[in-house]
C-alpha cells in the first residue's frame, strides 16, 4: 500500500504513475460452456497462463514506474471492518434472490470470515456444495431445490477489466452502472471501497451514490475518455445509455470542473461493446481508430457552465475537426487499425487490436498478436510495449480495458 495518495486523471496519455488492476483468480475456474455466454466470455481460459500473462503486464508497467494497486486487496481491507461487510454483505445476497432462511444462514458465516477469504469468496462467487460445507444444511427451499453447483453467490470472471466499473475523472470517481447483470456487482464493490477505504478519503464520487444512478442509467468505463482537464468523451454504445450522458456531464461539469462532453454514437453489438474497442488516444494528438466503425460514428457536443447548466448541443459532422477544436491542437493523426487493409482490421479489432493502454503521450501498451496494427502503430512514431494476451484477450478485452488510471502526470 503505498502512502502518496495523489488522484488525478486529466488526460489519456499523461505519464501514468499510478493504476488500479485486478489479477485474476478462481473466479475465471467457474467458466464452463454452458455459462461462458452469460458471463459474457467468449471461451473458456486457461487460468494459469492468464494468470502468468496479467502478472507480465503489471512487471512491466512496474517497470516503466507506474505503481500498481489491487483491487483484491482494497476490497479485502474494508471488509476488515464489520460495519462496512454486513450492509455488502445484505446488497450482494439480495442480488441473488434467495429466501429469508438462505441469506441470513449465508451471512452469518460470511461474516465471520477472514477478510482476505471473504474478498476471494466476493470474486470467485460460491457454490452450493462449497455453501453447505460451511453453513450444513436449513429449511430453504432455494437450497434444498437447487443443484450442486449451482451458484449461490454468482462469480465475477470480468473483474479483471478493471477499466469498466468506474472511472477516475481529474480529482474524482464515477461509479459504473453496467449494462449486464454478470458485471452488476463489480461497482458495487468499487462503491464501498471509494467510501470506505482510508487510501481513497480525498476521492469525491461523482456518480453512482444518487437514487437515480442506478439501472436503467447505464454507462461503463470503456466508453468514457478523459481527453483533457475540461473535456471528456463518452461512448453511446450497447454498454452506455444515452440517457445516461447527460446525468453524468451535468456532475461532471458541477463537481469535477468539465466543460465539454463529447458523446460518440458508435453500433450497438458485442464486437464494438465500448468506445475503447474501436478509438483510444495514442498521443496528445494522436488516435488509433478502427476503420469498419468510423463512417457510422457520430458526435454531439455538450458544453455545460461551471454550475452544471447545459449551454448548448450541437452534432459535430467531422470527427478531426471537433477534436482539433477540443483539445486545442493544431493537427489530429488518426491511425488506422490494419494498415489500410479490411481484414487485418477487422481480425486485429476483434482481438483488441485498437484497445491501447497509453502509458506516456506516445507511448502504449498492447497485445502483441496485433501485429499489423501494431506495425501501424510504430510507423506513425508510437513506441509500441507488448504483452502476451492469448488468454486474457479471450475475454474480450486489451491493456485498456484491464487498467484503471489512478494518477496520471499533467501533460
Ligand atoms: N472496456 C472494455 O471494452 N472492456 C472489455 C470487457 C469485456 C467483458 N467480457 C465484457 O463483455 O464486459
Amino acid at each position: 500500500m503505498c502512502t502518496n495518495r495523489s488522484f488525478s486523471v486529466g488526460s489519456e496519455v499523461g505519464k501514468l504513475r499510478r493504476v488500479m488492476l485486478h489479477h485474476p483468480g478462481k473466479e475465471l475456474e467457474r467458466l464452463t460452456i454452458d455459462n461462458k455466454d452469460e458471463l459474457l466470455f467468449d471461451d473458456i481460459l486457461w487460468v494459469e497462463e492468464a494468470q502468468k500473462e496479467h502478472d507480465a503486464f503489471a512487471d512491466l508497467l512496474r517497470d516503466n514506474g507506474v505503481e500498481v494497486v489491487y483491487f483484491s486487496n482494497c476490497l479485502a481491507h474494508v471488509l476488515r471492518e464489520k460495519e462496512i461487510r454486513s450492509p455488502l454483505l445484505d446488497e450482494v445476497l439480495a442480488l441473488e434472490a434467495h429466501d429469508p432462511l438462505l441469506a441470513s444462514g449465508l451471512k452469518s458465516v460470511l461474516m465471520e470470515m477472514d477478510p482476505a477469504s471473504l474478498a476471494e469468496v466476493l470474486i470467485a462467487g460460491l457454490t452450493k456444495k462449497e455453501a453447505v460445507s460451511l453453513l450444513g444444511s436449513c429449511r430453504s427451499l432455494v437450497l434444498r431445490s437447487s443443484g450442486e453447483y449451482d451458484f449461490f453467490i454468482r462469480p465475477l470472471p470480468n473483474l479483471y477489466f478493471q477499466r469498466d466499473p468506474y472511472m477516475f475523472v481529474n480529482q474524482g470517481v464515477l461509479v459504473s452502472v453496467m449494462h449486464y447483470p454478470a458485471r452488476r456487482r463489480e461497482p458495487l464493490y468499487a462503491k464501498h471501497i471509494f467510501q470506505h477505504h482510508p487510501y481513497f478519503e480525498n476521492v469525491q464520487i461523482l456518480f453512482g451514490e444518487e437514487p437515480r444512478d442506478t439501472y436503467p442509467y447505464t454507462i461503463e468505463g470503456g466508453d468514457f475518455h478523459v481527453f483533457s482537464p475540461t473535456c471528456v468523451a463518452v461512448g453511446m454504445s450497447e454498454r452506455t445509455a444515452s440517457g445516461t450522458v447527460q446525468l453524468v456531464g451535468r456532475r461532471l461539469a458541477r463537481d469535477a470542473g468539465i466543460r465539454t462532453v463529447l458523446a460518440v454514437d458508435i453500433p450497438k453489438h458485442r464486437a464494438c461493446m465500448h468506445l475503447d474497442t474501436v478509438f483510444t488516444m495514442v498521443d496528445r494528438d494522436a488516435f488509433t481508430i478502427y476503420p469498419g466503425v468510423q463512417k457510422q460514428m457520430r458526435i454531439w457536443e455538450l458544453n455545460y457552465d461551471e454550475s452544471g447548466d447545459l449551454l448548448s448541443v450541437e452534432e459535430s459532422s467531422d470527427l478531426v475537426d471537433c477534436l482539433r477544436k477540443n483539445l486545442c491542437i493544431d493537427r489530429v493523426r488518426l491511425i488506422e487499425t490494419g494498415g489500410g487493409d479490411p481484414i487485418a482490421a477487422a481480425r486485429d479489432q476483434w482481438n483488441d487490436g485498437t484497445n491501447t493502454l497509453s502509458i506516456a503521450p506516445g507511448v502504449v501498451v498492447t497485445y502483441r498478436r496485433n501485429v499489423v496494427s501494431n506495425g501501424v502503430l510504430r510507423e506513425n512514431g508510437i513506441k509500441v510495449f507488448e504483452i502476451k494476451g492469448a488468454e486474457l484477450g479471450r475475454g474480450r478485452g486489451g491493456p485498456r480495458c484491464m487498467s484503471m488510471p489512478l494518477w496520471r502526470e499533467s501533460l
